[in-house]
């Protein structure tokens, strides 16, 4: 039984996402001011207990629907970031007109996926985050949606939010939207769906979130977990909780603290549950929760922070794959063994995708046939990690099977004799679960961090 005395010396690094559903009304599309100033005043309290806080806030779009009358949200590319510039700028002064009310600094600070491509810009921006929070300001963050194309986007603030908080290696992640928590289905459309109160380990999760969420949120529940995996796997906590009651942010974390570390203390790294287990992890929580008069949320256990270092973070979830280098199992055992090796032709056994020359792949191991050498394309392909080619992918089909010395008579040039060094190379925290049958069939372990 937790008992959960907040410490009071603890200083986190928070990272709070709101969605579009908790910043504009879907029906009215009016601003959710009570909502708003909810969040800045507990926001402002966090800071001044000496918590870093980073808002990550959707809404930019929706408020630019309300400012320009639109009933609906526009389909096409170009009108959605026209309404986004209109939002944005009237969205931020609303954010800093609330904090300043507070004597609250804040800054601005929109990212796509295209300004993190290098790892010396990912590292630009993180560096600009730190230095707002050493100078205790807050930062408003948010896709630059007006000049994101489709290719370079994050695609949600769900899934920005989390690769912000593993930039700052943030402690929690808040993902603050229009339900209490998870729920094993929809609660909007089925009033039978229950709680999730504590996942531990994202594998085996079983719930339904496939319906979509608000008119004008974009991922529903579902970005939310894929949020959820990539910041626990960064070591952050995160929760679900509703945007409405903000202020339970400040009993979730102190409770939190104490909880986590009991829930912890028996497993050094965070495992999978079976159904059983998690359902019982269920019940002693909401029993946990009542004792402490702790209001309702979903906490994802962070895994043990540092578990992936910060360009391997940056390889696997700031970058998008542009196509896959399919490699043999011998390769696989030589990249991912304790003293691992580059990637070397000899091992690559197929390529998929137009790649260029440093552009970020998924390796994945796939079925050699044995008569003919080959890439048997009719066997399944499992997901093994990512990493930037030193030779674009019209390059490796040229090169692929061959040994290191007989490259430069088909290149006529020879760079290196890595199609990706071994420091380019990232492997995700656990294999997914096809991976994992297929290594626990060949006896095989995953790398460790
Ligand atoms: N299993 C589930 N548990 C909770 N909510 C769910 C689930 N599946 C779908 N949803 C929907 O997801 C919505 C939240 O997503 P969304 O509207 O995109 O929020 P936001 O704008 O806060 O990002 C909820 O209102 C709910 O209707
Ligand atoms: N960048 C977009 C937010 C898109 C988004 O992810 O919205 P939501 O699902 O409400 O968090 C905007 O400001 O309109």
């Amino acid at each position: 039984m937790v008992s959960a005395t907040p410490k009071g010396d603890d200083k986190f690094t928070i990272v709070v996402k709101l969605g579009s559903s908790s910043i504009v009304d879907e029906n009215t599309r009016e601003p959710r001011i009570a909502n708003m100033s909810l969040l800045v005043q507990t926001l402002v309290k966090l800071r001044r207990e000496g918590h870093r806080i980073v808002l990550v806030s959707s809404g930019a779009t929706a408020v630019g629907l309300n400012i320009m009358g639109f009933e609906k949200k526009p389909k096409r590319l170009a009108v959605k970031q026209a309404l986004a510039a209109v939002g944005q700028g009237k969205l931020i002064s609303m954010w800093d007109g609330m904090f300043r009310l507070l004597n609250q600094k804040t800054a601005q600070v929109l990212l796509t996926r295209n300004d993190i491509n290098d790892f010396a810009q990912f590292r630009n921006a993180e560096n600009t985050l730190l230095e707002l929070l050493d100078m205790d300001v807050i930062p408003i963050v948010n896709e630059n949606d007006t000049i994101s194309t489709q290719e370079f986007k994050f695609g949600d603030n769900d899934t920005l939010s989390a690769i912000t908080a593993g930039m700052c290696n943030a402690d929690f992640l808040f993902l603050l939207t229009d339900v209490d928590c998870l729920y094993t289905d929809n609660p909007r459309t089925n009033p039978d769906a229950t709680p999730v109160f504590v996942v531990k380990h994202m594998d085996n999760l079983d719930v339904n979130t496939k319906s979509s969420g608000s008119a004008v949120g974009t991922g529903g529940m579902e970005t939310k977990l894929i949020a959820a995996d990539l910041a626990t796997n960064a070591g952050v906590t995160t929760v679900i909780c509703n945007s409405e009651t903000p202020q339970n942010m400040l009993d979730i974390v102190r409770y939190s603290c104490v909880a986590d570390a009991e829930l912890r203390a028996s497993e050094e790294q965070i495992v999978a549950q079976s159904k059983e287990e998690f359902d019982r992890a269920n019940v002693d929580e909401l029993e946990n929760l009542q004792k402490n008069e702790i209001p309702l949320h979903t906490r994802f256990l962070g895994q043990p922070k540092n578990t992936v270092k910060n360009k391997e973070f940056w390889l696997l979830h700031g970058l998008k794959p542009n196509g896959s280098v399919i490699i043999d199992l011998g390769c696989y055992q030589a990249i991912t063994r304790k003293k691992r090796a580059g990637l070397l032709p000899v091992g690559v056994i197929g390529v998929e995708g137009h790649f260029r020359h440093l552009e970020c792949v998924d390796i994945k191991l796939g079925h050699k046939d044995n008569k003919t050498g080959k890439w048997d394309q009719s066997k399944p392909t499992y997901h093994v990690g990512r990493g930037r080619c030193n030779y674009q992918a019209s390059e490796i089909e040229l090169i692929m099977g061959m040994q290191s010395d007989e490259l430069d008579s088909v290149l006529q040039y020879v760079d290196t004799e890595y199609v990706v060094h071994r420091e380019n190379l990232a492997f995700p925290l656990h294999p997914d679960q096809e991976l994992t049958e297929l290594l626990t069939e060949l006896k095989l372990e995953f790398p460790g961090h």
